[in-house]
């Protein structure tokens, strides 16, 4: 057997990587399974940690215990090599992140050593699309502007993500954002462009680019992503007072919200969102500068190790 490259993100999950590691640590040692681990230190530095595992060991695969976050940095250096050389490499994840909005689109079970079996056997192989966003990261997930780049950040920089983790409630964490920002929010006009047509949206709260169906722990914003089609789903919404906004909000999670008036769909492979004034940007849940931002779907760039 090949060895495996891991990267360990120990503070995802507010340190729920630094235990699920120990675990599997404990489990590749008793199976006599050959590894090479790289442990985060800094925010950033897992994008490097891929780029070393694949260039100078030669590992065809990488395993990431972390969140949606580090398998953000985790795939930039992937797509970074495979730019430059033909250095086939798989990624699996091990969830231990606060949303695990990856984990979940490709049906990667929570238990740590469920998770790392299905990786070692490596049975189900998909090809996944990408997001290029120019000025901006590549995303996994999906690329947001308005309403969820501000979710994003408060989220990110909220004591109460790291107070509801240590009970294992990450997740509640984005909607007791999400009903932070509700109650302030302002929208504003912007103009959306898919594969040359060119929308103008008044009173957008937020326009979000989708390339899995999940995003800010298990919010199912647009049911019919599929990362695997060579295109991304845009869901729009759009509203000039906020309360109207409420039956989208009780109903996004089960991804019933499709048929709202406020809520409208595009699908394509070069999206453009420009803002009158500069909305906060999110990829994958982490912030990403600010609008305007132009979007390409880079069609089967990586290969995920899925459930
Ligand atoms: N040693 C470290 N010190 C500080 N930050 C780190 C370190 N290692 C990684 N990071 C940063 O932590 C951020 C969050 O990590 P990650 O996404 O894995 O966990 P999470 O935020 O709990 O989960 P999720 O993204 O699924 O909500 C990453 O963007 C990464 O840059």
């Amino acid at each position: 057997m090949e060895t495996i490259g891991i990267i360990v993100n120990p503070l995802s999950g507010n340190g729920r990587g630094s235990n699920i590691w120990r675990e599997i640590e404990t489990y590749l040692q008793s199976h006599h399974i050959a590894f090479l681990v790289k442990l985060t230190t800094y925010a950033g530095e897992a994008t490097q940690h891929a780029m070393t595992l694949i260039q100078h060991h030669q590992v065809h695969q990488l395993i990431v215990i972390g969140g949606d976050g580090t398998i953000h940095e985790v795939v930039a250096g992937m797509r970074q090599l495979a730019l430059t050389s033909d250095s086939p490499c798989s990624i699996a994840v091990i969830p231990a992140g606060t949303g695990n909005d990856f984990a979940k689109a490709y049906s990667i079970p929570t238990h740590p050593i469920e998770a790392l079996q299905i990786a070692l056997a490596a049975a189900k192989k998909v090809q996944i699309d990408l997001l290029q966003a120019t000025n901006h990261p590549i995303a996994v997930n999906s690329i947001g502007a308005g309403f969820d780049g501000m979710v994003a950040k408060v989220t990110n920089e909220a004591s109460y993500k790291k107070l509801l983790n240590r009970f294992g409630l990450g997740k509640l964490s984005y909607f007791i954002s999400i009903l932070r920002v509700f109650a302030t929010y302002q929208p504003s006009i912007a103009w959306l462009e898919v594969d040359g047509n060119t929308y103008e949206l008044p009173n957008m709260w937020l326009a979000a680019v989708a390339n899995i169906p999940f995003y800010g722990g298990s919010i199912q914003i647009c049911p019919t992503a599929s990362p695997c089609d060579g295109h991304a789903d845009v869901v729009v919404i759009q509203s000039k007072g906020r309360f109207k906004l409420l039956p989208v909000l009780f109903t996004v999670y089960q991804g019933k919200h499709t048929k709202h008036p406020a809520v409208t769909f595009y699908k394509g492979k070069s999206i453009t969102i420009r803002t009158a004034k500069p909305l906060l940007v999110q990829a994958d849940g982490e912030f990403a500068g600010s609008t305007p931002v132009q979007i390409e779907i880079i069609p089967a760039a990586i290969t995920v190790i899925s459930g």
